[in-house]
């Protein structure tokens, strides 16, 4: 069973970026990240926090906007409107969840799909479904780059994905049929989660339910990809996967922390790099 360091990958990731930020920056070109925060939920903050701090380690600016809870409809679209037609800005990000008030797609959909570096405006997400060059969602572009990485190709293999989120299921969905898997998308209101999960040779699990694949789940030898992030009570992170009965019957297998979680945030860097080469 072998480990897919995410962690190791990301440093690699942000190694590049730094020297390309430095190039960009003798072009005059200074990428710039707007980072939206409403309101006070203590995993979003933290999130926030990691952002910025890698932003600041490549070279990007980061431009942090953190809102009340109480914010408006009208106050939020009307800063994103700003951000569109700011020239210093190359992406912006809207920390998700929203609180309950606000009307998340609308939000979404507000931004100028060429800054929408977290890939979830509707622009974006038809482009990765027809396969043409668009932004992708951090999270799952993350894990293509973690398997590509390991020269694990889906090509030809039965995948499962458990989850159908914009975040993280659908986008999976979409980048692994466009690398030629065959894929099932299972969700809660599926009927024998089991019966799918053992046919698959590669797993990506995203419902954010800790211990949900377990080890008679998984076929022998299969590769397993855990997207899950639940804090314990006891205030440790753990994927939905139960690792130490799993990790035996994998191939390989991604760890939580220090897998999928770190090359979300390396790529958010990378599309932002991106969008400001762009400009
Ligand atoms: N606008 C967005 N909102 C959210 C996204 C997103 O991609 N765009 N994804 C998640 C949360 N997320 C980024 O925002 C995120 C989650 C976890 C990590 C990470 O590096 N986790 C570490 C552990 C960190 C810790 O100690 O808490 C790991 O797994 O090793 C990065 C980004 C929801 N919202």
């Amino acid at each position: 069973m072998t480990l897919l360091d995410g962690k190791a990958l990301s440093d690699t990731f942000k190694q590049t970026l730094t020297s390309e930020c430095k190039t960009l920056k003798e072009k005059g070109v200074v990428p710039g990240l707007a980072v939206v925060l409403v309101g006070s939920d203590p995993a979003s903050a933290t999130y926030v926090g990691m952002k910025e701090r890698s932003c600041e380690a490549v070279g990007i600016r980061s431009i942090m906007h953190r809102l009340p809870e109480s914010t408006a409809q009208e106050a939020l679209l009307s800063l994103i409107d700003t951000l569109n037609k700011d020239p210093q800005v190359d992406g912006i990000l809207v920390q998700l969840p929203l609180p309950a008030h606000l009307d998340s797609d609308a939000i979404l959909e507000a931004i100028t799909p060429c800054k929408d570096v977290d890939g979830f405006h509707a622009i974006n997400v038809g482009k990765l479904s027809q396969n043409l060059e668009g932004f992708v969602p951090c999270t799952p572009l993350g894990v293509m780059k973690l398997l590509e990485a390991y020269a694990i190709n889906p090509k030809g293999m039965d995948v499962c994905v458990i989850g159908r989120s914009n975040i993280v299921g659908k986008p999976m969905m979409n980048l692994l049929i466009n690398a030629g898997a065959t894929v099932t998308v299972c969700h809660s209101q599926t009927k024998d989660l089991k019966a799918h999960t053992l046919r698959a040779d590669l797993l990506v699990v995203g419902v954010g339910k800790p211990a949900l694949l377990k080890a008679d789940m998984v076929k022998e030898g299969a590769i397993v990809i855990d997207v899950g992030i639940n804090r314990t009570d006891k205030g440790t992170l753990v994927g939905d996967v139960d690792f130490d009965a799993v990790a035996p019957k994998c191939t390989f297998i991604t760890p939580v922390p220090g897998g999928v979680g770190p090359m979300t945030i390396a790529m958010l860097l990378s599309n932002t790099v991106h969008a400001a080469k762009n400009r």
